[in-house]
């Protein structure tokens, strides 16, 4: 489902944020990316994504080598894979319906399925009372529950989540959790970069560590690691 053969990733600045990574993840999978600040973990998002090229290597979504896919394709890329960031990304100006029907409207779906789908999702992530609320009026979980219902609308086989309970307080980052775990048990390969030690070390699941831009460690139901200082947090 997701496999990257020898992918190497230097910034035009000379930094070398990802070496010779080999990675196969299989379809079902819920797999935790785990390392300090800086070791490379948004960058293997950004290349899933494609918002970055590798420097070397090949990078498989769905058997499709991305690194060879032209730029106007992208679009089609991003059908596949569904993504979650630390700060929601909501689009301020729209309501809850209308950040998940807008998701939908610009891959193409018919408005008629838009209209059948979008009160269904909200049902799946217990939103449905807060249909007509703009994102300033919603909390940072419920905010977080609009991002997830958002990036799996399109049903992608992939989810991605960049640090998705990182600004969220403990109860509701496991809220988070759970919703992650029941679109994963519906057969949705989820990989999830995260500095939440306690949720790791928790639900024991796939633990894949980098370490400047090398995998050092990539354990079933694994851990999240004493070699990894906890993160400060400035906020
Ligand atoms: N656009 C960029 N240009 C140059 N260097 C970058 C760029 N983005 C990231 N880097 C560098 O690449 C390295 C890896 O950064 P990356 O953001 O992937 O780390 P991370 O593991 O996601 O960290 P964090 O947990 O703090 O989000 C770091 O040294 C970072 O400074």
């Amino acid at each position: 489902m997701i496999k990257l053969i020898n992918v190497s990733k230097e910034y035009k600045n000379g930094v070398k944020a990802l070496s010779n990574i080999d990675l196969n993840i299989k379809k079902g999978e819920f797999v935790y990316l785990v390392g300090s600040s800086g070791a490379g973990k948004s960058t293997l998002v950004k290349l899933l994504l494609k918002e970055e090229e590798p420097t070397e290597g090949q990078i498989y979504l769905n058997q499709m080598d991305i690194t060879k896919v032209r730029n106007r394709k992208v679009p089609y890329i991003r059908r596949n894979i569904g993504v979650v960031f630390q700060d929601f990304r909501l689009l301020p100006n729209k309501t809850v319906y209308e950040n998940i029907a807008f998701a939908m409207e610009i891959v193409g779906v018919p408005s008629k399925e838009i209209r059948r789908k979008v009160p269904s999702i909200l049902s799946l992530v217990d939103l449905s009372r807060k249909s007509s609320s703009f994102p300033d009026q919603l909390s940072g979980g419920e905010q977080q529950r609009v991002a997830i219902a958002r990036a799996i609308a399109n049903n992608p086989p992939i989810l991605l989540a960049d640090e998705p309970t990182g600004n969220l307080d403990p109860d509701t980052a496991w809220e988070i959790m759970k919703l992650l775990s029941d679109i994963n048990g519906g057969g949705t390969t989820i990989l999830m970069a995260t500095h939440a030690r306690e949720i790791v070390n928790t639900m024991r699941k796939r633990v894949i560590a980098i370490q400047e831009g090398v995998i050092v460690r990539d354990e079933e139901k694994g851990g999240y690691g004493d070699e990894i200082p906890d993160v400060q947090k400035y906020y």
